[in-house]
């Protein structure tokens, strides 16, 4: 050890996601000696390969198809999109965020650290070579794109390339229909590619609604995008200038670039886990309900956790929010997830949080209720009238889940949230009085209508 003092922490994260900053920060302000280890970006895949970059590049594409709904009532305008220069303006955004948020953790008082954290043994890391102690550890590495073991796959290409393309190609295909490969495809189709998705089953997006799933390959369809179901990819080869994907079917696509979307893995190898005797499995690192591993000086946080919560940055900032206080004795509770709203940003959006219609019809005492949004006045005025939410109450009468199909369905299910997760009545809900006209606004009228039927 060069200097022992100089490298002895109260808590060392390993990754400077949203699953190690937000508690990074508490944990500073409380006195605590904290240092975050970042072997690429500070902020990790949200910031830099996530959620950031894919809304806006989504976003004028969700404004170009909003003002296409108004053809024939009064607005004729057309639009066109320019990907190079979308691309330039979103790297201009988020280029600089890395360094600005380093920054912002070091003038906090954050020891950031450039380089890869291996465990020597259960109270050591080893970064570039120097060894760094901490009363606690927090391992919180995230996750990278699965790659399939096919002939070929050195030359797939992830979600990572994709939001980084300067130019956008005539033809993709997409390896898989889960979040990225149905974001991805929405967004690359809307902005002029060719798009092709080889799916292994016969749905997209499991875990949602699938009637709503299914209303949306169907409006994707129309937008050119061609689905390949019940097949798989089985070699990839450059001919030429082009890439030729065959399948388990006997397909053979030729495109221009082919996207790996079969899922996530976690980043729990080269880490040292074992030498720190750390337990983990093939989903991730497995830990309690305080979030410590089998080790009880090492917590884990985010997406690298072995966990039923879906793996999400909301998910990953309650993580640290909680070990932030745990971790600084503010308290000794353990972590109480309340429900977590989800969307796949696809045109129109899927989005749910709570109770889902599918859970919620295979127990007895819920009520299942489906709400036409798109027949509502507000939603026939934007000509936005393929707008569907299904609502699920239980016994009492309170709201326990909903799920909405619409191109507002972040403002929907975000509304629907707090009612949601606080148990609001709708005696509670007459008393919050939104700015009108807004969905907001309907919420105690649905909430009432499900408590009478
Ligand atoms: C294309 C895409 C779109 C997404 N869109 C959304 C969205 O719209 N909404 C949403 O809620 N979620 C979205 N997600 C998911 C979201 O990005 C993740 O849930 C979130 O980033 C997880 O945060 P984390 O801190 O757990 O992990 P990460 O952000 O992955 O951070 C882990 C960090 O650890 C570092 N690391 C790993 N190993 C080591 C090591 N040995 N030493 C040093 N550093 C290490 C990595 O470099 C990385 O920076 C999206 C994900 C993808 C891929
Ligand atoms: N909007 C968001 O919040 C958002 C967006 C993107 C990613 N994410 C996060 O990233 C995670 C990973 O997303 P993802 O889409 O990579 O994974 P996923 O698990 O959601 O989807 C993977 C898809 O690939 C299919 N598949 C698997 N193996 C295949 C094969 N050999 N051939 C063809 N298809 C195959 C699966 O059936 C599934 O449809 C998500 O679970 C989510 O946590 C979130």
């Amino acid at each position: 050890m060069t200097s022992s003092t100089e490298h002895a922490f109260d808590v060392l994260f390993i990754g400077s996601g949203q699953a190690a900053w937000n508690a990074a920060l508490p944990l500073t302000k409380a006195g605590k000696k904290v240092a975050i280890v970042e072997r690429h970006k500070i902020a990790g895949v949200c910031t830099s390969y996530g959620c950031n970059p894919k809304i806006i590049l989504d976003s004028p594409i969700k404004t170009i198809e909003d003002a296409q709904l108004y053809g024939g009532k009064g607005m004729e305008s057309s639009f066109s999109l320019d990907w190079s220069k979308l691309m330039e303006h979103k790297n201009s955004i988020l280029d600089p965020l890395p360094d600005f948020l380093g920054k912002m953790l070091s003038d906090a008082g954050v020891a950031i650290v450039h380089g890869e954290a291996k465990f020597e043994d259960a109270r050591t890391v080893v970064v570039n070579g120097e060894r760094y102690t901490a009363e606690k550890f927090v391992v919180a590495a995230g996750q990278r794109p699965m790659l399939p073991e096919i002939p070929g796959s050195e030359l797939l290409k992830t979600s990572d390339d994709f939001l980084y393309l300067p130019e956008l190609p005539k033809r993709i295909v997409l390896i898989g229909a889960g979040y990225v490969a149905m974001e991805i495809a929405s967004i690359a189709s809307k902005a002029g590619s060719e798009v092709e998705v080889v799916q292994n089953s016969d749905h997209v997006l499991s875990g949602f609604h699938q009637p709503y799933a299914e209303a949306l390959i169907e409006k994707m369809k129309g937008d050119g995008v061609v689905f390949h179901f019940e097949d798989k990819a089985v070699r990839l080869e450059q001919q030429g200038e082009e890439f030729v994907l065959f399948t388990e079917k006997g397909l053979s696509l030729k495109t221009d670039l082919v996207i790996n979307a079969t899922g996530r893995i976690p980043n729990t190898d080269g880490i040292g886990l074992e030498a720190a005797g750390v337990e983990y499995t093939e989903k991730g690192i497995v830990v309690d309900e305080y979030l410590r591993t089998s080790q009880p000086h090492i917590y884990a946080s985010g997406d690298v956790l072995d966990k039923k919560q879906p793996r999400l940055t909301p998910t990953s900032v309650f993580e640290a929010k909680y070990l932030g206080a745990l971790l600084s004795g503010m308290t000794d509770a353990p972590i109480d997830y309340p429900p977590i709203a989800t969307i796949a940003f696809t045109l129109p959006r899927i989005a749910q949080i709570g109770i889902s219609p599918e859970e919620a019809k295979q127990s007895e005492g819920y009520k299942v209720k489906p709400v036409e949004l798109g027949k509502q006045w507000d939603f026939v005025g934007r000509g936005d009238t393929d707008a569907h939410m299904t609502l699920v109450f239980d016994g009492e009468g309170l709201l326990v889940g909903a799920s909405a199909y619409s191109r507002e369905a972040l403002d929907v299910i975000n509304a629907l949230t707090p009612v949601i997760t606080l148990k609001l009545t709708a005696e509670q809900a007459d008393r919050l009085v939104y700015a009108f006209p807004s969905f907001e606004s309907t919420i105690a009228g649905l909430l009432r209508q499900g408590q009478a039927e």
